[in-house]
């Protein structure tokens, strides 16, 4: 018998889609079972492996996610906010482990996540990545260990395709130095400055988003302080360690209780 989780991609012309084919297929333990897209996506119905530009796999783009869904027990899922939400309910119905990246999230999305994730394993992050993971973790300690003599200001960049801002990761680094100073990021984030602002407000933690070329993506968290700056920084370089990380995400899941879960419970952070 084949002991291989059944994994499912969504979104797979994208980005991220085209990447997690391939960390599912390098996997131990995983194995390709379905892919979709957008409705009217020119691949669908073609093999995968010919759109891709190869010899064909044997696995067909599919753009109804309940039919592929009946055959995963896992859902990797990239996309676009209106679509994950969609998803989420046919992957809570179908009772799969659905692994959510996709970014910019309004808070009504949120709300549908957490329904979702009462009836299945739900594993969400703004960054999938081993190294952006630990750098949560890292700046939520130093945050604590400043004190508020230090000025905070999360600084991103990615590539002119990007659509959301600021990025899932830089709110994830934003969450995490709030919470080191025991505050909540919505009661201090100065975002998107521009114009007579006056002068910084302390305690403010800052958020600037930059856009361009093809950068997969870059965090700094910056805390300047009388004499001194401390700059924690995560450059990627690759993609695959989005799509690794979801995977292992995917595997881990498969062991847990319904409920929602975040890439530090994955990685056991704590
Ligand atoms: N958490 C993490 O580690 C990471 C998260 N991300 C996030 O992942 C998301 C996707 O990024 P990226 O791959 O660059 O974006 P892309 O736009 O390249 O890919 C998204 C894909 O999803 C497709 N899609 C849209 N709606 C549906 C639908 N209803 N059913 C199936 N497929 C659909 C799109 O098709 P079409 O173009 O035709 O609309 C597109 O092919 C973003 O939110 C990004 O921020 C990215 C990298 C890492
Ligand atoms: O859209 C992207 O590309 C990325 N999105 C994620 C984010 O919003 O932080 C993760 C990564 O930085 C790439």
């Amino acid at each position: 018998m084949n002991q291989e989780v059944p994994i499912a991609v969504v979104g797979v012309a994208g980005r991220m889609g085209r990447m997690l084919v391939d960390a599912v297929a390098e996997a131990e333990g995983a194995r390709l079972c379905g892919v979709t897209e957008r409705p009217g996506h020119p691949w669908v119905g073609r093999d995968l492996g010919e759109a891709l530009g190869g010899a064909p796999i044997g696995v067909k783009v599919e753009d109804e996610p309940l039919e592929v869904f009946a055959r995963a027990r896992a859902v990797l899922d990239f996309t676009a906010p209106v679509a994950t939400v969609a998803h989420a309910e046919l992957a809570a119905q179908a009772r799969l482990v659905h692994v959510v990246g996709t970014t910019g999230m309004a808070a009504a999305d949120d709300a549908r996540l957490d329904a979702a994730a009462r009836h299945a394993v739900v594993v969400r992050a703004g960054n999938m990545s081993l190294g952006v993971n630990l750098l949560v973790e890292l700046t939520r300690k130093v945050a604590a260990a400043l004190g508020p003599d230090y000025d905070i200001e999360v600084v991103e960049m990615h590539h002119r395709h990007k659509v959301d801002a600021p990025s899932g990761t830089a709110l994830m680094l934003g969450e995490a130095a709030a919470a080191g100073r025991g505050v909540e990021l919505g009661q201090v984030a100065d975002r998107g400055r521009d114009g007579q602002t006056g002068p910084r407000a302390k305690g403010a933690i800052g958020m600037a988003a930059l856009r361009g070329g093809d950068v997969v993506g870059e965090h700094d968290v910056v805390f300047a302080g009388p004499g001194e700056r401390i700059i924690l920084r995560h450059v990627a370089t690759d993609r695959m360690i989005f799509a690794r990380g979801a995977v292992r995400a995917a595997l881990w899941g498969q062991e847990q209780k319904p409920g929602l879960y975040a890439m530090r419970d994955v990685l056991g952070l704590g």
